[in-house]
């Protein structure tokens, strides 16, 4: 049997981080929602092994693959002895803090336990994935939520009031491990405002959620890549109506409510920068991610 799964980016609307934990990650406090830029996963079974190849020769096509891992846990935790071709559609960039690598383990999971009739349900899929990355847990979930913990405490909310997700990419990427090591706790003087956001989403009301965006990443990557701080800059000259950096960086994203504008904002942004996209976001998973 063959399966096609559809692997979406995400974006973070929020992002607080709490405290540095003893394990060594942080507590984190964040809106976050899938948006219709996706890789596309097709599974086709073997009679043994597992063999990956990606349209894009910026992932890593070993075992430091995130969608590889994904089928070495699946395989081993359910002592699978088949075998599995991953082939991986890329559109989303790579180390671009649009969870580009988590969509992929994903995905593989949600088409594994599929192809293989596992019945795992949502839930169980997640916790399988946080062995995998801290965003897995929600890209298995996709839609919108609230994640705390390391990101795997998902609280489901409202999708967002429609709208153009327009995204920058700058030429570079970023390590979100680097991010969180400089990041320093008592520098941090603002936080973003979790239940002015939530009210935003409840209340379908597109300006305010434009006015709580926060992300307390962003300043230590702005410092690090003036050319970040450069794209927020632009993004708001052209009409953005609210802008922000998504997670550890270094993509930029801006929220439109007019047609007309997102279009001037990514033709604005097409002479500065090479990966431009204007996209929507996208509701729950858990129907139609098979292709
Ligand atoms: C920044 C975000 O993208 C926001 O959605 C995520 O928190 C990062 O998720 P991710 O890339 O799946 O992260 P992981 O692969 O689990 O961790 C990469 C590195 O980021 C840091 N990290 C990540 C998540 C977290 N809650 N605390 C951390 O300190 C750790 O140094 C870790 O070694
Ligand atoms: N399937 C994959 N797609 C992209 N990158 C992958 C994949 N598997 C492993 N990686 C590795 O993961 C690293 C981070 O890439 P990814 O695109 O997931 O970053 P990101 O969008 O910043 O993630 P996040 O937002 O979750 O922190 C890259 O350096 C890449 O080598």
């Amino acid at each position: 049997m063959d399966i096609s799964v559809k692997a979406p980016a995400k974006i973070n609307l929020t992002l607080d981080v709490l405290h540095k934990r003893p394990d060594g990650y942080h507590d984190l406090e964040m809106v976050m929602t899938t948006v219709d830029l996706a890789d596309r996963i097709d599974l086709t079974e073997t009679t043994g092994g597992i063999r990956l190849q990606s349209t894009s020769g910026f992932v890593p096509f070993d075992d430091r693959n995130l969608a590889y891992r994904a089928a070495v846990l699946v395989k081993e935790r359910f002592g699978i002895t088949k075998g599995i071709h991953i082939l991986i559609h890329k559109r989303i960039p790579v180390a671009a803090g649009l969870a580009g690598g988590s969509a992929d383990a994903a995905a593989t999971l949600r088409g594994l336990n599929t192809m293989w009739n596992l019945g795992l349900s949502m839930e169980e899929l997640a916790e399988l994935g946080l062995a995998l990355g801290s965003d897995v847990p929600f890209c298995v979930r996709g839609g919108t939520a609230i994640a705390r913990g390391r990101g795997e405490q998902l609280t489901p909310l409202p999708t967002p009031p429609p709208c153009w997700v327009v995204l920058a990419k700058p030429p570079h990427g970023v390590s979100t491990a680097e991010v969180f090591q400089a990041l320093k706790m008592e520098k941090v003087t603002s936080h973003p405002n979790l239940e002015g956001m939530l009210h935003a989403l409840e209340n379908q009301d597109f300006n305010q959620m434009c006015d709580q965006l926060g992300n307390v990443l962003e300043n230590v990557t702005l410092e690090a890549y003036p050319k970040v701080r450069f794209l927020k800059e632009r993004m708001a000259t052209f009409g953005a109506n609210g802008v922000l950096m998504s997670g550890s960086g270094p993509t930029v994203f801006g929220l439109v409510n007019k047609e007309s504008v997102a279009r001037r904002v990514v033709n604005g942004l097409r002479g500065f920068c090479r990966q431009v996209y204007a996209v929507r976001m996208l509701g729950g998973l858990e129907e139609g991610s098979i292709e």
